[in-house]
């Protein structure tokens, strides 16, 4: 069944990322729009799934009970609104432990894509960050660059061939639920 499924980023993308890490769910706080955004995504059909890079759990800053505490913020916040995100898929290894699952790696994609039993071409994976673009880039996906978060500093880097920019998700969610 052809599932009309979209992955994003969490922090720049959904909420505001810091350079200091998002460590409580306190400093987890939506961007403007964004939480609209999914709930009107969601209504209109599609699944929104979340693959993130935590190394902050690695790191010590936080840990998974406070990470899932988050999740747990961003469904009630989603569900408020009438809609509802999908599978989070996170990755709370350091960078030198060389797992599989750490963005610019597309694990978390490959892991979404079996949840769902799709395949993963053209799919659209929306991130701020380069490695972002690059493991959307890895499996086929539609890497889409927001400026929201690390975006605008993303962009004076060179993007993967094909990406797609847009200022926000709320910009988003309009092109996809109404093209
Ligand atoms: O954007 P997503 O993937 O949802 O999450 C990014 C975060 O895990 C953190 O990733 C870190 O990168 P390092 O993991 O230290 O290289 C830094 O960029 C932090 O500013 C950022 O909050
Ligand atoms: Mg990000
Ligand atoms: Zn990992």
């Amino acid at each position: 069944m052809l599932l009309k499924l979209l992955i994003l980023d969490r922090d720049g993308v959904i909420n505001h990322d810091s350079d200091a890490y998002i460590k409580s769910v306190e400093e987890w706080l939506p961007l403007p729009g964004s939480i609209e955004a999914i709930a009107q995504l969601s209504k209109a059909g599609w699944t929104v799934a979340v693959a993130t890079n935590q190394s902050g759990i690695a790191r010590g800053y936080y840990d998974l009970a406070v990470l899932e505490a988050m999740h747990e913020h961003l469904r009630e916040l989603v569900a408020e609104q009438g809609g509802e995100v999908g599978l989070i898929v996170y990755c709370p290894h350091g960078p030198d432990e060389g797992c599989d699952c750490r963005k610019p790696k597309p694990g978390m994609l490959k892991t979404i894509a079996a949840h769902y039993d799709m395949a993963l071409a053209g799919v659209w994976f929306v991130g701020d960050s380069l490695g972002d673009l690059e493991a959307a880039k890895a499996v086929d996906c539609q890497p889409v660059l927001v400026k929201t978060g690390k975006g605008e500093k993303t962009l004076g880097k060179t993007l993967p061939v094909g990406t797609l920019i847009f200022e926000d998700l709320a910009a988003i969610a309009a092109e996809l639920i109404h093209n």
